[in-house]
């Protein structure tokens, strides 16, 4: 299996490089030449089987011959044994029609840990067989940074820098990234908004003499293993709900994209999905660029679902290159335009493209409250912010399809806006029941990339 950029200007690299290496050269994102199919044969065969036996089948093709079988088996095991739910990713009835899929059982209590432990795994192999270390770089709203320091805290071969927007991510989370005392774990929080943190990475990785001096590799999904990784749940979710047989919907509360593109990708592998919905916050330039074609960035809203206040979506470059016919240099064009001016105009064709591929809605403030005290009422079910932005734009997507709405963090990551809705105040589970009382460690920094850069190369010679 080989691995292209969207920019297609590129080295084209195996499975494992692409993941040791992130963010491409040209400033693209790594994809697979082709996606691998499965027969509708191969899916029903899916039905009964573990998780961890699903994920196996699924991602195996992509993986190519870079680990055994034996090893990879293993790799996935480890990976999900931390899981505080039999069944991983499990579905609980929301309506007739209408299934949750709670992904908030992993270590740091959403759908990250699905990826990042797996990923965690991977790169523990990949380094040890090489001998190698690396700098990992991770930008957050929240949920990646302590899912990423989770997984490589403690490890000989990585050092792991965090950067958050500073004030803008819940208090639970910034204690998730601030507590660990493993000296390999560096919290930067930084001036700005998650789309500066952003862009400070992606500066960073095109920053060749620093890419190359601190061996810097990335962990958000801008790296394909993250997606692949997530593309596993929506097998797991559809073939319990009677998939191939039977076709069922999905609806993904979206920021940085990686979420959704994964369910695009289990699509094309030929798992029958009708609709793939996209669900945005007030910061909700995917819907706006679906209603109107202009893909044009505002400032960062700051919301009761922080960890969706984003503009510039890294994965819609993965969509936009399906969308464009795998055009490379039309991609680096209207990335381009992106950034030194803002926006662009989808083109008519891939336009038409994204229309027929994707749904998409967006939920207010009030609206996403409203959901979450609705659901508890009807269902005893508590749902976190960002579930319930997908919860209420499902609503509006309902027929007689089984709709899947991603569960995508735990509700006591976010209680302050729970506690609001309903009147509770849902609790940590025991094993992170001293959070609060844990001392913080993190270091306050401008969003200035020169000033990242050297605290990056300071901490990392010492
Ligand atoms: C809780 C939660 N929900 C939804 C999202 C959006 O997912 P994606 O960035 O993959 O679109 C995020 C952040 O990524 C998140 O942390
Ligand atoms: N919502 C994310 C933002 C980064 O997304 P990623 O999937 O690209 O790592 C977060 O919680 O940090």
């Amino acid at each position: 299996m080989r691995y292209i950029s969207t920019r297609g200007q590129a080295p084209v690299l195996s499975f494992e490089e692409a993941m040791l290496t992130g963010l491409a050269r040209d400033g693209g994102l790594y994809l697979p030449e082709t996606i691998p199919q499965m027969t509708q044969e191969e899916i029903a065969a899916l039905a009964g089987l573990s998780y961890e036996e699903i994920a196996f089948r699924v991602m195996k093709p992509f993986i190519g011959d870079c680990f055994t079988d034996d090893e990879f088996k293993g790799i996935i095991e480890r990976a999900y044994a931390g899981f505080g739910h039999d069944a991983r990713a499990p579905l609980v009835q929301m309506g007739p029609n209408h299934f949750l899929l709670e992904l908030f059982h992993g270590p740091t209590l959403a759908f990250k840990d699905f990826a990042m432990q797996l990923i965690g795994q991977l790169f523990q192999a990949a380094l040890g067989r090489r001998g190698d270390r690396v700098t990992i770089v991770g930008a957050t709203s929240g949920d990646t940074g302590s899912a990423a320091i989770e997984a490589f805290r403690g490890l000989d071969n990585v050092d792991v820098f965090i950067l958050f927007p500073e004030g803008r991510v819940s208090e639970v989370q910034r204690r998730q990234m601030t507590t660990p005392s493993e000296a390999n774990v560096h919290a930067l929080a930084v001036k700005g908004d998650f789309d500066d943190c952003q862009a400070a990475l992606k500066d960073m990785f095109n920053d060749f003499d620093f890419r190359d001096e601190v061996k810097l590799a990335g962990v958000n999904s801008i790296n394909w293993a993250r997606v692949l990784a997530q593309v596993v749940y929506y097998f797991s979710s559809a073939v319990s709900l009677g998939a191939p047989h039977r076709k069922v919907s999905f609806t993904v509360p979206t920021g940085n994209f990686g979420d959704i593109f994964a369910g695009y990708v289990a699509k094309r592998m030929g798992l029958p999905i009708e609709h793939l919905v996209i669900a945005t916050n007030q910061n909700d330039i995917l819907h706006r660029t679906m209603v109107s074609g202009a893909h044009v960035k505002e400032g960062v809203s700051p919301s009761i679902s922080p960890s969706m206040d984003i503009q510039v979506s890294s994965n819609f470059e993965r969509a936009l290159y399906y969308a464009y016919g795998q055009d490379g240099s039309a991609v680096a064009h209207e990335m381009e335009a992106l950034k030194t001016e803002g926006g662009f105009t989808v083109s008519q064709g891939a336009l038409e493209f994204l229309r027929e591929t994707f749904l998409s809605g967006r939920a207010s403030e009030e609206e996403t409250s409203a959901t979450i005290r609705a659901a508890f009422a009807a269902t005893g079910e508590t749902l976190c912010p960002h579930s319930a932005v997908g919860v209420k734009v499902a609503e509006e997507n309902l027929g007689t399809t089984p709709m899947i709405t991603l569960a995508t963090a735990h509700p006591a990551k976010f209680p302050d806006a729970v506690e609001a809705a309903t009147g509770e105040r849902p609790p940590l589970p025991n094993r992170m029941a001293d959070l609060y009382d844990r001392s913080e460690r993190f270091s306050a920094i401008d969003n200035d990339l020169g000033a990242i850069e050297n605290l990056i190369r300071e901490r990392i010679a010492t």
